[in-house]
């Protein structure tokens, strides 16, 4: 692409031509048949606004705060693995443009720099994700780290008992990446039987055998709050709130686990009436535009993560990259808030959208 990007979307050409097919495939694809993937998209698409008139939009305060911390806009980095794919200094990079974009950045588990790297980078509030490992005591050091370094919440990825099956992994025999946070604790050799090598690891590592009683377990090894990744319905929503998490986040992990879960955004509503406002719903998947931003808070979130477009920001142009991509979504958000008649993220509410569950319904 001769031209800058203007928009999100154009970022993914640019990490397309930057990266090797294996890094790319391995950001961009999906699980199985990649349904998932495409609805996690087209459902925002078929949900359209119910714009205010004559409001006094000269002022837009776009700030909000998630768990009493302050950011500049409801739109957080979401956690995803192997940064070093797509830039040589990894997540450092995108802490430092989140930073500067005054926002939270999630962590992941699977980082490619430690946690103590990433903590020194920048002093921005960081989330820190986790995976629960097989042997406990690999996850309970790594979340001690994270704490004792001032991550200031866990989030705790609950879709992923397994790996799913990404094809395009198994096409392109992926292998596990080094994790310096894992030296000396875990080795990521692993028999691949044929598959990608870093299937093989994940498989290896990940606890099948998480369930809701552990959530008790977490709590007794850290004091920091807990977010809930990957709840999809109402009746783990309940059982989320039953067992004391502090937030929720509706996630289908990007389409990445099960194939043909519904598409984040078709959920969300769901999810908000059955948590009924005891704990803040966050969201993620398939948010590409400051319009999605905005549907995704009309229908009840109080913020949105963005997985693959930060990514892609960060292979294409590095932290400019990373800043653009937040940017854009923000002025994208501002403009649609102004053009709904909002001034803030209060102001927008469900009547500002239709949704084709209302379209049904006002068939009937
Ligand atoms: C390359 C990649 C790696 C990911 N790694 C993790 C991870 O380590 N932990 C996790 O909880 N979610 C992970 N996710 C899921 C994201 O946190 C998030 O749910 C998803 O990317 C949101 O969808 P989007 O990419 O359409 O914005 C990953 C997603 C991608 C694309
Ligand atoms: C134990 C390591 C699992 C890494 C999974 C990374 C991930 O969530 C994703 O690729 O998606």
């Amino acid at each position: 692409m001769d031209s800058e990007p203007v928009n999100v979307r154009e970022f993914q050409k640019l990490a397309k031509e930057a990266l090797p097919k294996m890094h790319y495939d391995f950001y961009a694809g999906g699980a199985e048949d990649e349904h998932t993937l495409k609805e996690n998209v087209k459902a925002f698409q078929r949900i359209t606004f119910r714009p205010r008139i004559l409001i006094d939009v000269s002022n837009i305060n776009m700030e909000t705060t998630i768990l009493g911390y302050k950011i500049s806009a409801p739109i957080i980095v979401a956690p995803t693995g192997c940064h070093i794919y797509a830039h040589p200094e990894g997540e450092v990079v995108t802490a430092r443009a989140a930073a500067a974009c005054n926002t939270i950045m999630v962590l992941s588990f699977a980082s490619s720099c430690t946690i103590e790297e990433v903590a020194s980078s920048c002093d921005a509030v960081r989330f820190y994700q986790l995976y629960v490992c097989k042997q406990r005591y690999v996850s309970a050091q790594l979340l001690a780290r994270a704490e004792s370094k001032g991550f200031k919440a866990v989030v705790l990825t609950a879709d992923t008992p397994k790996i799913g099956r990404r094809e395009a992994d198994i096409r392109n025999k992926l292998t596990a990446p080094q994790s310096k946070n894992l030296e000396g604790l875990l080795s990521v050799e692993a028999d691949s039987k044929g598959g990608s090598d870093f299937g093989a690891f994940a498989s290896e590592t990940l606890d099948p055998s998480l369930n809701w009683k552990d959530i008790a377990w977490l709590k007794s090894i850290t004091k920091l709050p807990i977010l809930l990744k990957g709840v999809l319905t109402a009746e783990d929503a309940q059982k989320a709130v039953e067992v004391g998490v502090d937030a929720i986040i509706v996630s289908n992990h990007g389409a990445r686990q099960l194939d043909y879960a519904p598409a984040s955004i078709s959920v969300l509503e769901e999810v908000v009436q059955a948590v009924a406002g005891a704990v803040p719903v966050l969201f993620d998947g398939g948010v590409r535009r400051g319009t999605d931003v905005f549907k995704a808070l009309a229908l009840g979130a109080q913020a949105v993560m963005i997985g693959r477009p930060v990514i892609y920001g960060l292979a294409a142009k590095g932290e400019f990259g990373v800043k653009r991509v937040l940017e854009m979504l923000k002025d994208e958000l501002e403009l649609t808030m102004s053009l709904n008649g909002c001034c803030t993220v209060k102001d927008i509410t469900r009547n500002h959208v239709r949704t084709e569950g209302d379209r049904l319904r006002s068939l009937m």
